[in-house]
């Protein structure tokens, strides 16, 4: 678990003093994978590099696992450290070195013998799906193999929490989705907790149990991923469902937003409008989107008829959020 109370970060001096994270807030439960959303500039990088004191905070405390490692330096930092794995956007291996002397290099900072890494290494490489590739040196790799690298070296010394720093940024789409797909399992086999940051609202869809939205140095918003989609009013859905403006409605009829969660998702809901209400149903625009087994939607429809707020008060009784715009 990662507790980050009250933390400011402040590059520079006065005057040319930079202000990248205002008094951050943040708990990441054990075994969640927890996402950071912002923009170019929020201060995603400043406040991961905070976790694991590669920047030390001007201000506020950091626990992992209940260790203050704000309060650490030296040996204890060190020790730390080696609790906390890190991956990130450009890889950073060791070109020089094999892949599989790259996953060694943490074994052997930790002085284990050549018997016992060669062991390990074998191990993590077969985690990644990377046994064929060990003799093998970064420059002969495609992006996403790089990054298994990378994660393979990252889990060396069996950490509970594992930072990543935009680690798909780099690579294409299918291959990004292969790479969240082996962290997902990483965090569901070996409970792994997982700090992201990205700019990618889809690494958060794919993913994260929870989201915090960093804007300018100040958390904006905070939940479960689900919880916030179904939430109108959220800047995530209103990011992941964006509206389209200048709708032409028909005379006398009413535009209106609805947003299915859970299992009114599977409900038969527009026929019984036009069966129990007898109204005609236009769908405008929607978009339906999965979080794990939930299914969230939201979507645009005009109604005509006689029996309009009868038809909205049944929507809500079964739990479906419908907004009303003209
Ligand atoms: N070493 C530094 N010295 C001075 N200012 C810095 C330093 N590192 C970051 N900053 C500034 O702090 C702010 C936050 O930067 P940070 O890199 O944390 O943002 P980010 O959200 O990770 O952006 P990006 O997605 O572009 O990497 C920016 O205004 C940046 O210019």
């Amino acid at each position: 678990m990662i507790t980050i109370e009250h933390v400011r970060k402040i590059y520079g001096r006065a005057p040319n003093e930079v202000v990248a994270l205002k008094n951050v807030n943040l708990e990441v439960p054990k075994g969640e994978i927890f996402g950071v959303l912002g923009q170019s500039g929020a201060g995603k990088s400043t406040l991961i590099r905070c976790v694991n004191l590669l920047e030390r905070p001007t201000s506020g405390r950091i626990l992992v696992n209940g260790q203050e490692i704000t309060a650490l330096s030296g040996g204890e930092l060190r020790k730390a450290r080696q609790r906390i794995g890190m991956i990130f956007q450009q890889f950073n291996l060791l070109s020089s070195r094999t892949v599989a002397d790259n996953v060694a290099f943490p074994l052997e900072l930790m002085g284990l013998s050549k018997t016992k890494r060669q062991a390990r290494v074998l191990e993590l490489l077969s985690l990644v799906g990377l046994e064929d590739k060990a003799n093998t040196y970064p420059a002969q790799l495609s992006g996403g193999q790089k990054q298994r690298v990378g994660i393979a070296r990252s889990l060396a010394n069996s950490p509970d929490i594992l930072l990543s720093d935009e680690a798909t940024s780099a690579l294409d789409p299918q291959t990004t989705h292969a790479i969240l797909d082996l962290l997902r399992d990483l965090n569901k086999r070996m409970g792994l907790t997982i700090l992201l940051i990205t700019h990618e609202m889809n690494v958060v869809k794919q993913i994260c149990h929870q989201v915090a939205i960093l804007e300018d140095g100040a958390i904006v918003e905070q939940g479960r991923v689900s919880q916030l989609a179904a939430l109108p009013s959220s800047r995530l859905a209103q990011a992941l469902f964006p509206r389209p403006q200048n709708y032409s409605v028909q005379p006398g009829a009413t535009l209106v937003t609805i947003t299915f969660a859970g299992d009114s998702a599977s409900e038969p809901v527009f026929s019984t409008l036009a069966r129990r209400f007898m109204l005609d149903v236009n769908i405008l625009s929607g978009n339906i989107e999965a979080f794990g087994e939930e299914r969230i939607g939201q979507l645009q429809a005009e109604f005509s008829g006689e029996q309009v707020a009868p038809a909205l008060a049944y929507l809500r009784e079964l739990g479906l959020h419908v907004e009303v715009h003209n």
